[in-house]
C-alpha cells in the first residue's frame, strides 16, 4: 500500500494544533526533533516538518500529498490544491494598519504611499481590485516596525489579538483577508481512499470538539419539555433512575450556544448536570 505524506509546519504557530489533531486522529509519530520526517507507526502515513511557506508548493508538486496550512499561504503562494477541510485553528486576519497619530482614514489615501508587507501578492490583488496604487515595499518579517523606521506609511500584516499592532502604534485600517489552517491536498489524489480515511478522522474529532456530552437528572412530567430543547438530537437516551419518578436524560450540546442551551434546560426542570467532552464523532 502506497505511504502518504503529509505536510506540517516544523515549528511556529500551526506546529502545536496540527500535531495535536493528528495525535487525536490516533496516529502514532515522535514530534519533529532533528528529523524533518516522522513515520506515523499505525497508518502508512509519513509527517514531513517543513517551514509553512514551503508546504503549498510540496503539496502541488506532490512532493507532499497533503498539507497543513495557513490559508493565507496558500493563496499568496498562488498554487492549485485541493481544499479538503477547515480546520478551525490559526485564526487570524490580514489587516491593512496605519500609525494611529496619521490623516489617513480612507482607502483612496493609500494611493502614491508605501505599505510594508510580506504578502506582497494578495495585498497587490486587493490593491487593483480596490484601483489603489501603492508602492508595495516586501519585506521578510517584523513588519509593524517598519512605519516607525520611516521605511512605510502603513502595512499590512497579519492580526490576531492586535496586540502586536497596538505596541507598535498602530492602528488597522481595511481588512484583506481572514484565514485559518486548511488541510490540503494535491489536485490528482482528492480520491485516495487513505486520503478519505483521514479526512473522516479528522473530521470525527473536529465535529467532537464542537459538541458536549450532557447528562442531566429531570422529573418524568418535566421529560416532554427537555426533548423539546433538545431539536438537533433524534433521540435522546432516557435512562430510569432509582427514583421512579426520575430520569436521566444523555445528550450531545453545541458548544456554540452552550450556556443559553444549559439555562433553559434548568429553566425546564433539570438538574444535576454534568457535562464531559467528547473525543471522537464518527456518522
Ligand atoms: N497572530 C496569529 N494568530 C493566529 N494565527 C496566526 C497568527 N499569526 C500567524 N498565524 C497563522 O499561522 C501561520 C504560521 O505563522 P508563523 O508566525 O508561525 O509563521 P512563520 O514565522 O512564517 O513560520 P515558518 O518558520 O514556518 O516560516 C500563519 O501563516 C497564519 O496562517
Ligand atoms: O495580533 P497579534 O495577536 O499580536 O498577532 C499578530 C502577530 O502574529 C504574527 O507574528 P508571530 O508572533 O507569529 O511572529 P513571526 O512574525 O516572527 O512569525 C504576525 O506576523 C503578527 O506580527
Ligand atoms: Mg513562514
Amino acid at each position: 500500500m502506497k505511504t502518504l505524506k503529509i505536510a506540517i509546519q516544523k515549528s511556529g504557530r500551526l506546529n502545536e494544533k496540527s500535531v495535536e489533531l493528528l495525535k487525536n486522529c490516533g496516529l502514532n509519530f515522535e514530534n519533529y526533533k532533528s528529523s524533518l520526517i516522522s513515520p506515523v507507526s499505525n497508518f502508512p502515513l509519513e509527517i514531513l516538518f517543513l517551514r509553512d511557506d514551503d508546504i503549498p508548493e510540496y503539496v502541488q508538486d506532490g512532493i507532499a500529498d497533503l498539507g497543513i496550512v495557513g490559508e493565507n499561504v496558500i493563496e499568496e503562494t498562488e498554487v492549485e490544491v485541493n481544499y479538503l477541510q477547515r480546520l478551525g485553528f490559526g485564526k487570524c486576519s490580514l489587516k491593512i494598519a496605519v500609525p494611529n497619530n496619521n490623516t489617513i482614514n480612507e482607502l483612496s489615501q493609500l494611493n502614491g504611499r508605501s505599505i510594508a508587507t510580506t504578502y506582497p501578492v494578495i495585498l497587490g490583488k486587493f490593491l487593483k481590485a480596490q484601483g489603489i496604487q501603492s508602492d508595495i515595499r516586501t519585506i521578510s518579517g517584523s513588519v509593524e516596525i517598519s512605519p516607525g523606521l520611516g521605511l512605510a506609511d502603513a502595512i499590512c500584516d497579519l492580526v490576531s489579538t492586535g496586540g502586536t499592532l497596538k505596541s507598535n502604534g498602530l492602528i488597522p485600517f481595511a481588512d484583506v483577508m481572514s484565514s485559518e489552517a486548511i488541510l490540503i491536498c494535491n489536485n490528482k489524489n482528492g480520491d485516495s481512499e487513505l486520503i478519505k480515511e483521514l479526512v473522516q478522522r479528522i473530521q470525527s474529532v473536529l465535529r467532537a470538539k464542537e459538541t458536549k456530552y450532557v447528562v442531566l437528572n429531570v422529573p418524568k412530567d418535566n421529560l416532554p419539555a427537555i426533548i423539546a430543547l433538545l431539536p438537533g438530537v433524534k433521540s435522546p437516551s432516557v435512562v430510569p433512575l432509582a427514583e421512579s419518578d426520575w430520569v436521566a436524560v444523555h445528550t450531545v450540546i453545541p458548544e456554540r450556544d452552550f450556556w443559553d442551551r444549559i439555562s433553559q434546560l434548568k429553566q425546564a426542570g433539570a438538574q444535576g448536570i454534568v457535562v464531559m467532552p467528547i473525543e471522537k464523532i464518527i456518522l
